[in-house]
């Protein structure tokens, strides 16, 4: 047994607690977007089993570029080669706007060389890092005390301050993490930064003086992380003249809670990864931050409105596949399979298309059961939302149709059609892609024409006032062969269907009949739904009787159309040898 039936035995709960006298940031909200870093080169870069390569690498920092990230950690130039030399390409290809920042150790011959990596860089910042808990300085440094870590850190930054002053300009910045800055006594991370701060020099209102705080792991519930922040936001020397940046990693699956409660307590920055790839769980993610973002109305300042080319890109150089229930941009988070989330999606689209109908403005406020999010605003399409399986009812299936086909169906046409639906989808025992939902309708409803058997060639109606009845001469093809049926009724269709019951010997009535146009212009055409009761047909379900038929016909003509829904049912019959 590995499991330990006590695990406060081996487990201790989380001890580093900032004792806040006053905590105000339960009671802020986010009203604007931070500062954002992209390190998807470097701390998402170093987690990959098989880090990008040199071209990888170009098509990553291009997309960041394009979304729109002005702060971009390009890489950790004393790791490797091609972080060394892709350093030196982000200097030269990068526009002047975006500071390009790369990480390097607190080791003075490290420094050295990243600085080198930068010489020529218009806007950059340099990162250093050093671990401040006392578990990494016990494991890792030796026993190092707070003193002595203290004393490395100033001494690192004097060195970045002198590279700078010799290489850089004014546009190039200093960024400190005291790395497991959750895991560190508060007192202890406040006091190391603020001598930081006096290395570097105070006046440092031009290029603010970024305080990285990471949750390098994540240890604690996203509320301590928060009371963290405050603490350090309220007691940090200076804060007008520096800016607070996070770092939170996803351990306990918290990361982007973690991070909107330390912006509500007070950070500026936030330093994450495109769909929170990153060291094992990974850093928080950037996507999910920004579009949080945006469905509270706040512009995050970046754009995934295509955000299928985001996901491409990610994909192709992490070389790890999106979860499909990822927030936002996984496959499935716009999908929705089961009945009742497709009923109200559907009613939802109905009712928006009609508020979009009555107002002038171009934008109605979003309200959509079960879609957070516009799926348009990220480029994806309405077509993707409702899939069809055997836990779909009628709604999904029609929806379908509808956003395919452009045929809105009655409601007791839905049903019968939803019937054929679950039939296939449990024979199949999966999903039915929209192409095979488009043929199974079109297949039950003969709605192609070139396949009916039974044809429209020619009609000729006359009114008959004397009698007031309507007399109908119609011409079908049928099996190839053309014959004439004459039938006479209250109107075309009665005339139609009393000709047929005289020609075949069937005794078809005249159920549910609706049509609408298709299309918008003019030229459009006509869709005619009818369902006949077969009365020589038992019927033994009251909920889709067997003996009704449904037929659809599409036409220019709205007459035509309905004698073509008439012919659909007619094929039916034919196909279940009623005929
Ligand atoms: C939380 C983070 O994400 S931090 C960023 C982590 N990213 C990376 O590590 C990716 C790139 N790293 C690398 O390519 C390499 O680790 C390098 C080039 C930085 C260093 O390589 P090496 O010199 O071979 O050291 P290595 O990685 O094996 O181990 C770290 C050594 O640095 C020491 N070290 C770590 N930080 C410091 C510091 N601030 N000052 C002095 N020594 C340090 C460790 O104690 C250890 O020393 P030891 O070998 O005497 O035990
Ligand atoms: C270097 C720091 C910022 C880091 O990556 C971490 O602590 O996770």
């Amino acid at each position: 047994m590995i499991f330990y039936k006590d695990p406060s035995v081996k487990y201790k709960p989380f001890e580093n607690k900032v004792k806040l006298s006053q905590r105000d940031w339960p009671s802020k909200t986010i009203t604007k977007a931070p500062r954002w870093l992209a390190t998807d080169l470097r701390d998402g870069n170093q987690s990959l089993p098989d880090p990008m390569t040199f071209e990888e690498k170009k098509i990553m920092l291009k997309k960041l570029i394009d979304i729109g990230y002005k702060e971009i950690e390009v890489a950790f130039p004393s790791a490797s080669e091609v972080d060394f030399t892709f350093t030196q390409y982000a200097v030269q290809n990068v526009p002047r706007d975006v500071a390009i920042q790369v990480l390097a150790p607190c080791r003075e011959e490290l420094i050295t060389k990243t600085i080198t990596a930068l010489k020529g860089c218009h806007k950059a910042i340099v990162h250093i890092y050093l671990a401040t808990s006392a578990c990494f300085r016990h494991v890792i440094f030796n026993d190092m005390t707070k003193a002595e870590s203290i004393a490395k850190a100033v001494k690192c930054t004097t060195l970045v301050k002198n590279l700078t002053k010799k290489f850089g300009n004014d546009n190039w910045a200093l960024e400190f993490s005291p790395e497991t800055f959750s895991d560190t006594d508060p007192e202890f991370v406040v006091q190391i930064c603020n001598a930081v701060q006096e290395a570097w020099g105070t006046d440092t209102s031009s290029q603010p003086l970024i305080f990285n705080l990471p949750a390098t792991v994540e240890m604690s519930t996203p509320n301590i992380y928060a009371d963290q922040v405050e603490y350090f936001h309220k007691t940090i020397k200076n804060r007008e003249n520096i800016c607070i940046s996070l770092h939170p990693h996803n351990d306990r699956g918290c990361a982007v809670a973690a991070c909107e409660l330390a912006q509500m307590a007070g950070a500026d920055r936030v330093e994450g990864c495109l769909f929170g790839n990153g060291e094992r769980t990974g850093n928080v993610d950037l996507v999910t931050l920004a579009l949080n973002l945006y469905t509270q109305g706040i512009m995050p300042n970046l754009d995934f409105s295509d955000i299928n080319s985001i996901i491409d890109v990610v994909e192709r150089c992490n070389k790890i596949p999106i979860h499909a229930r990822h927030p936002y941009g996984g496959q499935l988070v716009v999908c929705a399979f089961s009945g009742s989330h497709q009923d109200a999606i559907k009613k939802g689209f109905a009712l928006y298309e009609k508020e979009k109908e009555k107002t002038d403005s171009s934008v109605v406020p979003w309200k959509m059961p079960y879609l957070p999010l516009d799926p348009q605003d990220i480029g994806r399409t309405y077509e993707a939302i409702i899939r069809v399986n055997s836990q779909s009812g009628k709604g999904g299936s029609s929806w379908v149709i509808l956003k395919n086909l452009e045929l809105d169906l009655p409601r007791k046409l839905q049903v019968h059609f939803s019937t054929k639906v679950q039939k296939e989808t449990e024979l199949k025992a999966r999903e039915l892609k929209s192409n095979e939902l488009i043929e199974l309708f079109m297949n039950t409803y003969f709605v192609e024409q070139k396949k009916c058997n039974y044809k429209l060639v020619d009609y000729n109606i006359k009114r008959n006032n004397t009698q007031n009845k309507t007399d109908l001469e119609i011409k079908l093809e049928i099996h190839g062969c053309v014959k004439s049926l004459k039938g006479s009724g209250n109107g075309p269709i009665s005339s139609f269907i009393n000709a047929i019951n005289e020609e075949f010997g069937t005794n078809l009535d005249v159920h549910d009949y609706s049509e609408h146009s298709l299309g918008k212009n003019s030229k459009s055409r006509a869709v005619s739904y009818i369902s006949m009761v077969n009365h020589k047909k038992e019927s033994n379900d009251a909920s889709v009787p067997s003996n009704i038929e449904w037929g659809v016909g599409i036409h220019e003509s709205v007459t035509a159309a309905s004698f073509w829904s008439v012919i659909s049912c007619l094929n039916s019959l034919e196909r279940d040898h009623a005929i």
